[in-house]
């Protein structure tokens, strides 16, 4: 298997065991969320999934080699209830997968379904564990929220003040500043109806530690915003 996995036929998700054990696994992410299937559970409904962000400046974006990612780590940030238990999770980071076209990108899809694109806003079990690289050895480690993209014409403020960072980032392992206060509130629709299933990093090492919760209806970023090449 070549070095660097990928999604070709040699390095993609049907050779990732090889390397990455856990990529073998049995709660491995992501999936297609078939919603004829999906069952709606009482008891997420009496503890509420609540979430408080701060405002960052300051912060770096990453171009991956896959999409960019924020390492936003927020001390006063909560994500706690709904799945959750009794736990509080910390965000630590946020990213975005995209695709080629808009017309995928997602890593999630929705019967059958892909969205442009997907963004995950990343936390860790603060209550267990000591630190984000110890909650992704756990079951109940992290929590990602995840928000599908929809092309549309109205452009997303909030992504625009990083897809703008874009440009000076063109090469895997850049690293540039985003001079904009990033609010992460402002990425979750209005709608906060969500699907939870218990899975893991939808890329290697494929830890299988992640309390997903993937919310029902997409935000909206157009064309420009999300096939960024
Ligand atoms: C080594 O750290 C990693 C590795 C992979 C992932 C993938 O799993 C999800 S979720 N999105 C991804 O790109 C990750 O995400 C927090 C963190
Ligand atoms: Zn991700």
């Amino acid at each position: 298997m070549a070095a660097e996995w990928g999604y070709s036929p040699t390095n993609g998700p049907d050779v990732w065991a090889r390397l990455f054990p856990q990529a073998g696994g049995a709660r491995q992410s992501p999936v297609d969320i078939c919603t004829s299937i999906a069952s709606s559970d009482s008891n997420l409904e009496m503890k509420k999934l609540t979430f408080a962000y701060e405002s960052q400046s300051d912060l770096r974006i990453l171009n991956t080699g896959h999409g960019w990612k924020v390492e936003a780590p927020q001390s006063g940030s909560r994500l706690e209830g709904g799945p959750l238990g009794e736990d509080i999770y910390q965000l630590e980071q946020f990213h975005c997968h995209w695709g080629e076209t808009s017309a995928e990108g997602s890593e999630h899809t929705v019967d059958g379904r892909a969205y442009a694109g997907e963004l995950h806003l990343v936390h860790w079990n603060t209550t267990k564990y000591q630190s984000f690289a110890e909650a992704a050895q756990h079951p109940d480690g992290l929590a990602v929220l995840g928000v599908f993209f929809d092309v549309g014409n109205e452009s997303n403020d909030e992504i625009e003040k990083i897809v703008s960072t874009l440009s000076e980032i063109k090469f895997k392992g850049q690293f540039t500043d985003i001079p904009d206060v990033i609010d992460p509130t402002t990425f979750l629709p209005s709608g906060l109806g969500y699907w939870t299933y218990l899975g893991s990093l939808t890329t290697p090492p494929c830890n299988e530690c992640v309390i997903w919760i993937v919310y029902k209806e997409p935000i909206t970023v157009t064309e420009e915003q999300v096939t960024y090449h």
